[in-house]
């Protein structure tokens, strides 16, 4: 290789660097400025991770983030990855109140694909950038106790079988992991007060974890653009809204949407400044969200009057 210190020859056409990308990092600073040093913790869910170089632009980001001097913390799904495991398996599952239906043989597959799949994925493309990301699971170092979880659905109570509430978070471990600069990457099993394993929805996970981490965001990625009003009958999406309105828009809501606006709604009122629900189907989502004002997705954010917009792109539709 040529040593470019001590070489003489004179580039023939040297490019001009691009001063838009020099606008670009400068306009970036607000954030960096607002989030240095700050927790995001992001839910990255199993319909957002469709293929891999959606999860390869994840991980960019988290490493992104880390580097920026933020903390982020993921808390990852894997709803489809479950459905596929099970089916091959051919066992049967349902989700009631958007929530799967979990017989003990359903958990054993739960926590496979979560924690040795899932989990070991996502850690591996992190740690391309560095030797950054831990996974652990609410069964490590006592980080989450879960108590059975209950669902009203069209009015009548539904035993769900071995799904979990949070009932108890002891973010220590994860602190230590922060501390310590790394990315803690987490999964959504946790044991009850017996030691038995329970199936906590990811979004229900991420929420509690932000809340017990005092964490300045919660950031869930999915496969919409946001919450929409009246989904299935509008494309109207809500771009801002309240904890108190969406507490009244909760028990119209349905399927994944259910626990994900729960969490939410959790987060903020247990003092987490903002939670966001993004499209995390487009590629770099978690930076394009960070980085810009513009109102990507849903935000939930004290005090705010509700905002309405259509989805991207519907002018040139129309
Ligand atoms: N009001 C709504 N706005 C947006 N999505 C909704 C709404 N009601 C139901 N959904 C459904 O919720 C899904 C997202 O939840 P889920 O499938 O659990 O995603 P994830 O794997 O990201 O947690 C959407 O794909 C959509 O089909
Ligand atoms: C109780 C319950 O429903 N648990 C979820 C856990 C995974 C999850 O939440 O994944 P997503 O974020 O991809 O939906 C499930 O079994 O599918």
């Amino acid at each position: 290789m040529t040593d470019t210190a001590s070489t003489t020859e004179t580039s023939q056409n040297p490019r001009r660097p691009d001063p838009v990308k020099a606008r670009t990092l400068a306009a970036a600073l607000p954030w960096l400025k607002r989030y240095h040093g700050q927790t995001i913790v992001v839910k990255y869910g199993g319909n957002a991770m469709t293929d891999d170089s959606l999860k390869v632009a994840f991980a960019e980001d988290i490493a992104f983030l880390r580097f920026a001097g933020f903390k982020p913390v993921v808390v990852h799904g894997g709803g489809p990855q479950i459905s596929r495991m099970l089916d091959r398996l051919g066992i049967q599952s349902e989700f009631r109140g958007g929530l799967r239906v979990t017989t003990p043989e359903a958990m054993d597959v739960v926590r496979m694909v979560l924690v040795g799949q899932v989990q070991r994925e996502l850690v591996g493309l992190v740690n391309q950038h560095g030797a950054l990301a831990v996974g652990l699971s609410g069964e490590d170092a006592g980080l989450f106790t879960a108590e059975p979880a209950n669902t009203v659905v069209d009015g009548e109570e539904v035993d769900l079988g071995l799904v979990g509430e949070v009932a108890h978070v002891r973010p220590e471990a994860v602190l230590d992991l922060i501390e310590a600069g790394r990315v803690p990457v987490v999964s959504s099993v946790a044991p009850d007060v017996h030691g038995r394993v329970h199936n906590v929805n990811a979004d229900t996970a991420a929420a509690a974890l932000a809340v017990a981490l005092g964490a300045e965001k919660l950031l869930v990625l999915t496969d919409v653009e946001g919450l929409y009003r009246d989904y299935g009958n509008s494309d109207d999406l809500i771009q801002e809204i309240s904890p108190e309105a969406l507490g009244e828009l909760l028990p119209t809501l349905d399927a994944g949407m259910v626990p994900k606006m729960r969490a939410c709604y959790e987060a903020v009122t247990g003092g987490v400044p903002r939670a966001t629900v993004v499209d995390g189907r487009e590629p770099h989502a978690v930076l394009l969200e960070i980085f810009t004002d513009e109102g990507v997705g849903t935000q939930v954010l004290p005090g705010a009057a509700t905002k309405m917009r259509k989805p991207y792109g519907a002018e040139e539709q129309a």
